[in-house]
């Protein structure tokens, strides 16, 4: 009985490439996901491991933030093609290429040239308790997915033994809001109360200078309760969805915050209550 090596391929999945153009004042963002896919004279490798014919995924993971870099990011195809040939045409053992993109629609918060939302992503939530005499109603959204290419800094925290961040004087914030926010009273205008709330929380994500998450949660959450008086209190988790930029000079490139790994986990969770001092108490509502 002869047993052979079948088709085989190999490469990087999910390489989460943000490219930012920061031509003028109006930035644009390109999200994409990248999945590599190689195929070629992959048979040593299997059957001896002779690593000679391999391209490290590694490298191709490399290569997708590369090339966004030096021929930036039109269209998810033209990308996808971009990276394909570029893969069979420099290496000799690599005879087939399939690349996938998955690219994430973002529009425009008009506040600013560099603040942009998610397109239809969010969730609208409602709570509701009600006993003899009480009724508490909290409204919500969840998966509200925002980002800033410029305006925020991370600087002057703790430095301990363990510390290696560096500090950010312009860093990429973007992160997925979920907020719920309870009305003082049981009779309301729950659309147009909700659609004003998820404004007033875009407009100050985009208008705030940030000094770190926390102070855009307290700035978010502040600043619905000054707006609508229907509100006593506001509840935020606001995950740091990490932008780092990815180090080019290796490949002898520069990188003015341009290419970045969208990075899906580790986050830091920011969580946080702003509410009026006369807020009455509601907890049964928020179990
Ligand atoms: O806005 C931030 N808040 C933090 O507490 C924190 N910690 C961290 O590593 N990065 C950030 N960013």
């Amino acid at each position: 009985m002869g047993i052979v090596l079948g088709p085989n391929r190999y490469g990087k999945a999910e390489t989460r490439l943000v490219r930012v153009d920061r031509d003028g004042d109006a930035h644009q963002i390109k999200d994409l996901n990248v999945g590599v896919s190689l195929a070629g004279d992959m048979t040593d490798v299997h059957l001896t491991g002779d690593n000679a014919a391999v391209l490290p995924t590694d490298t191709q993971k490399n290569t997708v933030f590369a090339l966004a870099r030096k021929h930036g990011v039109d269209t998810a195809e033209g990308f996808g093609l971009l990276l394909a040939r570029h893969f069979v045409a420099s290496q000799p053992t690599i005879r087939r290429a399939c690349v996938t993109v998955e690219e994430y629609a973002w529009d425009r918060v008009p506040v600013t040239g560099h603040s942009f939302v998610r397109r239809g992503q969010e969730v609208r939530t409602a709570r509701v308790f009600h006993e003899e005499g009480r009724t508490h109603v909290v409204s919500g959204l969840r998966d509200l997915t925002v980002l800033n290419t410029t305006g925020s800094e991370f600087r002057g925290y703790i430095q301990d033994e363990f510390t290696t961040l560096p500090e950010a004087g312009d860093r990429v914030l973007a992160t997925e809001v979920r907020a719920e926010w309870r009305h003082r009273d049981a009779d309301g205008y729950w659309d147009a109360s909700y659609a004003e709330v998820r404004r007033v929380l875009l407009e100050t994500f985009a208008g705030t200078y940030s000094r770190s998450l926390q102070q855009t949660l307290y700035a978010m959450g502040r600043r619905v309760l000054e707006e609508r008086p229907e509100l006593c209190e506001i509840r935020l988790v606001m995950p740091n969805k990490h932008h780092f930029a990815v180090d080019l000079e290796p490949f002898g490139m520069d990188n003015p915050n341009e290419v970045f790994l969208a990075a899906d986990r580790p986050y830091g969770l920011i969580e946080g209550t702003v509410l009026r001092d006369d807020a009455p108490a509601a907890e049964e509502v928020w179990r």
